[in-house]
């Protein structure tokens, strides 16, 4: 079945084609974002959720979502979705980060000029046949003093408009390096520094609970008088009322805003006020850069639900298409020795220690590292898969150590999984055969060749004469049938084991016959999702 995708703002028709081009499902309702009722009525259709800004995805439509796998933001900011609600269901979160960078840089330099110049009203004015060449004396920004806060992609573009307009340029960004603001330009400083002597403070941060009210009533006192603000970065960063305030004493002379705390904003202590320049959260508004989040948007989500590549994931290791391809029998078994170990435990889970080698150790070890914990937590909850596992062994403080390593052995690599708990250690290793087949190749040290079917037992005894035999009789004569058969043993006279392939799921009846024998140390069913 084609998976589905709704598409719930308005994101350009580009999107739509692309999807149907690659044989997804869709519908298209640009306006369902601003109705969150109806949303949360229709969204456990999809398997996609292709979106704007308008649309919240909170934890509670979430809940709703039942199908959901992947949300895709036509855009860069994020703070319309729980990430962490999302990432605990296994939804992805991508988003397009560099489609509109551009546009909004632009967007900001022109607020810039807008509010040095009184663009606006000067426009409004001359409609209204008022010639008022007087009223409106603007200011230069040759010379002046740009604080940018917020050095990433489009505080970048800015920075370079900015040099370009011979302005003096003062960054603040904690993750900025010196040698990166040098080459952008720019001066690296703190943010007391910048709020001091910026003439222009533009805004290019993301709302987080770090940056929420970076300007603060507080930050804006610490202000140059005089000082011009443009945001085109996210309405949470500034206190508005604040800003009304400090606009109305005259300490700040003007204030461009593209973004507002509630969106859409139809009242604001800023509405009205002169030398404040608005626009409707428009900064990524340009043909060319709906043009370039739509297709890419469209393009990331068909490649997940067609391929599983992910590409601009917020909570998932990367895989491109073509690792997917290579990855797809290794993600596999990743997931069957996860699986395999999850199934084995009944206690809590300390650490789980994982050792790629030869082939194994070339790979995406990111994602394989999320398929081993989804498949060991998916004995826990079946729902967990490679998004929402990290999540919860992080939060149940597993602790998850990798070790790669390249020695040619029989295999031309393998992965092996210990699970530590409290009193004990549990490996199993498996590698990938040359038709594609994952396979078990060692069960607590000991060497195996055991196929991976749906419906496995997993038993333990002493290596004495007889096991076999018993098992065969007794599985026989219950009427259970076994697809396939291996076993191995530590030495002769040793531990020993055997995995059963069976064609339906062990029943207890037959488990508790296998243990009365007194054949049998251990006898655990084991599924696998194959
Ligand atoms: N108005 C619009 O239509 C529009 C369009 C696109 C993006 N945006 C907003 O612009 C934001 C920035 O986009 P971007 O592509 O440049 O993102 P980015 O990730 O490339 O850059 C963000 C920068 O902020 C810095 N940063 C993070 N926390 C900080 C802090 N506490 N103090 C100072 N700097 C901090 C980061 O180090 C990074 O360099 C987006 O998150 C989005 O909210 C708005
Ligand atoms: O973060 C973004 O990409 C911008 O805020 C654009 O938002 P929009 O897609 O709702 O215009």
């Amino acid at each position: 079945m084609a998976p589905k995708v709704l598409v719930s703002d308005a994101l350009s028709e580009t999107a739509v084609q692309i999807f149907r081009d690659r044989g997804v499902e869709v519908d298209y309702m640009p306006d369902l974002g601003k109705d969150k009722d109806r949303l949360a009525e229709i969204i456990g259709n999809y398997d996609g959720l292709a979106i704007r800004s308008a649309t919240k995805v909170t934890e509670k439509l979430l809940e709703r979502a039942g199908r959901l796998k992947v949300i895709g933001r036509a855009g860069i900011g994020v703070d319309n979705v729980d990430i962490p609600a999302a990432s605990k269901k296994g939804v992805i979160v991508m988003n397009t980060p560099f489609g509109n960078s551009v546009t909004t840089a632009e967007h900001a330099i022109a607020l810039m000029f807008a509010v040095a110049r009184q663009l606006p009203e000067a426009s409004v004015s001359t409609h209204a046949g008022k010639w008022e060449k007087n009223r409106f004396m603007g200011v230069e920004l040759f010379n002046k003093t740009l604080g940018v806060i917020g050095a990433g992609n489009i505080g970048g573009i800015v920075i370079d408009r900015a040099r370009g307009l011979h302005m003096k340029v003062l960054a603040y960004d904690p993750f900025l390096s010196d040698e990166r603001a040098k080459e952008m330009g720019a001066t690296k400083v703190e943010l007391d520094e910048l709020l001091a002597k910026a003439d222009f403070i533009t805004l290019h941060v993301p709302l987080t609970d770090k940056t929420r009210g970076i300007l603060s009533a507080e930050n804006l006192a610490r202000t140059k008088k005089g000082v011009r603000i443009i945001n085109a970065a996210r309405g949470g960063l500034i206190d508005e009322a604040a800003l009304a305030e400090a606009l109305k004493s005259g300490h700040v002379a003007g204030a461009a805003l593209d973004v507002f705390a509630t969106e859409p904003a139809t009242e604001s202590p800023l509405f009205g006020l002169p030398n404040v320049v608005v626009t409707p959260h428009l900064g990524a508004s340009t043909t060319e850069a709906q043009e370039n989040v739509a297709l890419q948007v469209a393009e990331q989500m068909s490649d997940y639900l067609l391929t599983g590549a992910v590409q601009n994931a917020l909570n998932m290791p990367s895989v491109t298409a073509e690792e997917a391809a290579v990855m797809g029998p290794w993600i596999k078994l990743a997931g069957h020795l996860g699986a395999f170990i999850g199934q084995m435990t009944d206690e809590p889970i300390k650490a789980i220690n994982i050792l790629y080698d030869g082939v194994a150790a070339t790979m995406n070890i990111n994602a394989l590292n999320a398929a081993v914990i989804a498949g060991v937590m998916k004995s826990v909850n079946p729902d967990a898969n490679m998004v929402s596992a990290p999540v919860v062994a992080k939060e149940r403080g597993i602790q998850i150590a990798t070790t790669t390593q390249d020695k040619a052995g029989v295999y031309d690599g393998y992965v092996k999984v210990t699970m530590v708990t409290g009193d004990r250690e549990r490996s199993i290793a498996g590698t990938v055969f040359s038709d594609g087949k994952p396979r078990f190749i060692q069960i607590r040290g000991i060497n195996v060749d055991a196929e991976i079917g749906a419906h496995m037992m997993y038993t333990r005894n002493k290596d004495v004469p007889g096991v076999i035999g018993t098992l065969g009789v007794t599985l026989g004569g219950m009427g259970v049938n076994m697809a396939n058969f291996t076993l191995g043993r530590a030495a002769n006279g040793g531990d020993a084991i055997a995995i059963t392939y069976l064609d339906e799921p062990l029943r207890e009846d037959v488990r508790q016959a296998l243990l009365a024998t007194g054949k049998f140390e251990q006898v655990r069913p084991l599924t696998f999702e194959v």
